[in-house]
């Protein structure tokens, strides 16, 4: 859909708009009674989610990508099928396909405070390609002065569909060195930082003093980032998710900065690796991340 045709099925004066960047990608723009935000059709990309009186919740790169089929760099990329790079020894993009296809808006509504958003991505060329041509993807976001992301999929072929998945998303935090996460503690984790080595619970919670890129797997725990120097709190709590990715690359990518790594973590609600999904035929599976803030007042 172009954005005649966007505006015209879809949008809510004063609280959903649709608009172009110069190299073509198109974003609805969102303002409910208790948010701003950012969603780009691209991936289905929510690039900017803050509610009133907050900073910016989601991080995004002032280096990123903002091409069609590029990643951007930021907010909540959707990682399916597969998560990181493809293990069944065929070739493909990191992360999968979802992110950088065009996703098809198919519901807009305001109910309350809460914008309610659908996004839907059927086979395309591109998934076809690499093998995968009998899924559905349903995406939903209730944008408030909480967030809810909700990634549903369909298994529409005769035989079950695996698939990792993942909420990729990238928090602003003032700085990451005075960042704790809470609601790991018990967890074991893989350590991709190390070779993938099986690391012991920590038993305590996860601070930032380098590289870190772990996979904590059958775990369905809230988990609190406690940004000290921001003064705030942000609370991910997560359904039908038994794995959460804690990534912070701690130093410069293509497409990050080396002055911008400090300002983000990544808390991704996930199911990958030991907790891959197999789904039956005809069946859906539903994953959701409920993000809520607050302010640490002393
Ligand atoms: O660079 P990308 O493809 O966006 O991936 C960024 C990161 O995503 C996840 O957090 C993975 O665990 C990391 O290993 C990967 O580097």
């Amino acid at each position: 859909m172009d954005i005649a045709s966007l505006t015209e099925h879809f949008a809510i004066p004063g609280v959903l708009s649709f608009n172009q960047t110069a190299s073509g990608l198109i974003y609805a723009d969102v303002t409910t009674p208790h948010a701003t935000a950012t969603v780009y059709l691209q991936g289905a990309h929510l690039a900017a989610w803050q509610p009133t009186g907050e900073q910016p919740v989601l991080f995004v790169s002032r280096k990123s990508d903002f091409e069609p089929g590029k990643p951007i760099r930021g907010g909540v990329p959707i990682a399916f099928p597969w998560f990181a790079n493809r293990h069944d020894g065929k070739t493909g993009p990191s992360h999968g396909f979802a992110r950088i296809q065009n996703w098809t808006l198919a519901f807009a509504a305001l109910a309350g405070n809460d914008l309610h958003l659908t996004f839907t991505l059927a086979p395309t060329e591109i998934s076809r390609e690499l093998g995968y041509d009998n899924f559905r993807l349903a995406y939903q976001l209730t944008i408030g002065r909480t967030l809810t992301m909700q990634l549903a999929v369909a298994n529409d072929a005769a035989a079950p569909l695996l698939f990792e998945e993942a909420l990729h998303t990238y928090y602003s935090v003032v700085d990451v060195h005075e960042v704790t996460v809470t609601g790991l503690e018990p967890t074991p984790f893989i350590d991709k930082t190390d070779n993938m080595r099986e690391k012991p619970a920590a038993h305590a919670p996860l601070t930032f003093t380098g590289p870190t890129d772990r996979v904590y797997q059958n775990t369905e725990a809230t988990c609190v980032l406690h940004d000290a120097a921001g003064r705030r709190r942000i609370t991910v709590a997560k359904t039908n998710s038994d794995t959460t990715v804690v990534f912070n690359p701690w130093k410069a990518m293509a497409d990050l900065g080396p002055d911008e790594w400090h300002e983000m973590l990544c808390v991704e609600t996930v199911n990958a690796a030991a907790n891959t999904v197999t789904l039956a035929p005809g069946k859906t599976h539903s994953m959701q991340a409920h993000i809520s803030v607050e302010k640490i007042l002393s």
